[in-house]
């Protein structure tokens, strides 16, 4: 079972979305659900920073300090706080453990994140074996294959459960998150189950587009396309008289 606080990353999915069985009690709940997604981004960099400074017992941070261990501008600190409703008091800072908690809410990582991989392959094993994730917040409850082959057997801390019983084994476990971590071919199909479930967070590694429902907070990660983008910034880098034959450079 994991602790709230901690980090994670963050279309739509990382605009924060409240579960349904989450009540919005607090007006910078509700506020936080028109965040800008790059004020969400430096959120999760906020919140690891104050983490740290939680864990050394520091009380209080001026956003100048915030700004610079989370690699943004004091500007955008001040900017992305107002939005929770946090305006630090000039010459004192904010108050490390209330900002922590603020962002965590707004983050959506005060409610209990409980996640199933679907797909037992080198990815799903990885995934399933890093314990870097119940710290921040995600607690690996499930790890699923079709492959008989690998059902039964135990990676990390989890016994491998058959596809078959999805529906049956998110219930089960309470996951309220899926990642899917399948070939492209069966991606979809096992996607609309998961939905069908009531599963409303799904993070895909398959290199497919999927369709959800637009109720359904769909990430994908494609590492592939993210090397692609970097080969290209590199060359121009390496060189420059590529931009210089760009049109209207
Ligand atoms: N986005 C990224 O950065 C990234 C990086 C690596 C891999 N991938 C993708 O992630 C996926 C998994 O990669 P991998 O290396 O683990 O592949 P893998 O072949 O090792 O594992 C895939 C697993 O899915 C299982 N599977 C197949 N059909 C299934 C179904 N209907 N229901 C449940 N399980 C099923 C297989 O039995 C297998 O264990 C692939 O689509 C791959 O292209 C993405």
């Amino acid at each position: 079972m994991c602790s709230p606080p901690g980090c994670g990353h963050g279309n739509r999915i990382w605009s924060v979305t409240l579960s349904p069985s989450q009540t919005p009690d607090e007006p910078a709940a509700e506020a936080a659900r028109q965040l800008p997604p790059a004020t969400v981004s430096r959120l999760t960099l906020y919140l690891r920073t104050l983490n740290a400074l939680l864990s050394e017992g520091t009380e209080r941070v001026s956003s100048e300090a915030l700004a610079e261990s989370a690699g943004v501008g004091s500007a955008n600190v001040r900017k992305d706080l107002s939005y929770l409703g946090s305006y630090g008091t000039r010459g004192v800072g904010y108050e490390v453990a209330h900002l922590s908690r603020k962002i965590a809410q707004a983050l959506g990582l005060t409610h209990e994140w409980r996640v199933a991989i679907v797909g037992a392959g080198n990815l799903g094993r990885a995934l399933a074996r890093y314990a870097g994730f119940e710290s921040r917040g995600f607690d690996v409850v499930a790890l699923l294959d079709a492959d008989q082959m690998l059902v039964g057997t135990e990676i990390g801390w989890l016994r491998v459960t058959d596809v078959a019983d999805l529906e049956h084994t998110l219930e089960k476990t309470r996951a309220n998150m899926v990642v899917l971590a399948l070939p492209a071919a069966v991606a979809q199909s096992v996607c609309d189950r998961v939905v069908d479930a009531g599963i409303h967070s799904i993070l895909s590694f398959a290199p497919v587009a999927l369709s959800v429902p637009a109720f359904v907070n769909l990430r994908k990660v494609d590492m592939a396309t993210e090397l692609q983008i970097l080969a290209y910034h590199a060359q121009r880098l390496a060189d420059p008289r590529l931009d210089e034959d760009r049109p209207g450079a």
